[in-house]
């Protein structure tokens, strides 16, 4: 089953204060978005990688393509001031009409088999996002005072892959721009847009680098999953 990614990384890293989009910033020697390409090169299932970089970062994006041998990544778009329009752009340059995954560059841990499962579940139903179900209590707060705790039941943590049938994805971000309406993610724009979004169980380790302890949580996953291929190598021989 074949789908195209857009990969977002054309943002600042503001949160990350490294004095550089963090995109680049090494984990084990290798930049960030390179983890993140990586997961999809790996997935034979994924035909076509295409990158959104800040105009003055798409040649330093290019050479990290050719140096690191990710010959899936067929174009490299310019991005937009926010997430939203950096998508859009990415979406836009795509022609046929497969399945479309929209995932952040700053998701280096997704795996195969979560990815397999919301294109399964996007050709079914057409819009899918990966979410994971909230550990904590949350409350509504006003005024730094509680108005109401929630229902944990019902509330899911959203994050990306999210996965749309390529007709549906670009209208919804269309009929957004015309309105000025602005979501934190694609599947937003979707159900404002009308049409159902459904869920694929995740993983917690799908985590977005974000502020400099995100670093030491990616080390600790890139350990955990080394050791684990080190296991299941064992048990082989
Ligand atoms: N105008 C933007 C803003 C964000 N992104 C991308 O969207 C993903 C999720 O955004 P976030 O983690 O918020 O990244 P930044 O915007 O870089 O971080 P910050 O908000 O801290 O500046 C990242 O891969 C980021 O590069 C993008 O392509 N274009
Ligand atoms: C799309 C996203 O990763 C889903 O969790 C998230 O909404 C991006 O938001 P951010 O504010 O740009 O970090």
């Amino acid at each position: 089953m074949e789908y195209c990614v857009v990969l977002p990384a054309a943002g600042q890293g503001k949160r990350m204060r490294a004095g550089k989009n963090k995109q680049f910033l090494e984990l084990r020697g290798e930049p960030l978005i390179v983890h993140t390409i990586r997961q999809f090169e790996l997935d034979p299932w994924c035909k076509q990688v295409i990158l959104v970089a800040n105009g003055q970062e798409i040649q330093a994006m290019k050479e990290l393509a050719k140096t690191f041998q990710l010959s899936k990544v067929t174009s490299v778009v310019e991005g937009g001031e926010e997430r939203q329009y950096s998508v859009k752009n990415g979406i836009d340059s795509l022609k046929d009409d497969s399945i479309v995954l929209v995932h952040d560059g700053a998701r280096p841990f997704i795996t195969i088999d979560v990815i397999h499962r919301l294109v399964e579940k996007a050709k079914e139903i057409g819009a899918v996002t990966v979410a994971v179900p909230v550990k904590d209590t949350i409350k509504k707060v006003t005024s730094q005072k509680v108005v109401k705790t929630l229902n944990r039941e019902e509330l899911w943590s959203i994050q990306t892959p999210q996965a749309f049938k390529l007709a549906v994805i670009k209208e919804a971000h269309q009929k957004a721009e015309e309105a000025k309406m602005l979501g934190t993610d694609d599947a937003s724009l979707v159900e404002w847009n009308g049409h159902v979004v459904g869920i694929v169980e995740g993983e917690y380790q799908n985590i977005k680098i974000t502020t400099p302890d995100d670093m030491l949580f990616a080390e600790a996953i890139l350990k955990e999953r080394e050791m684990r291929k080190d296991d299941e190598n064992r048990t082989r021989l």
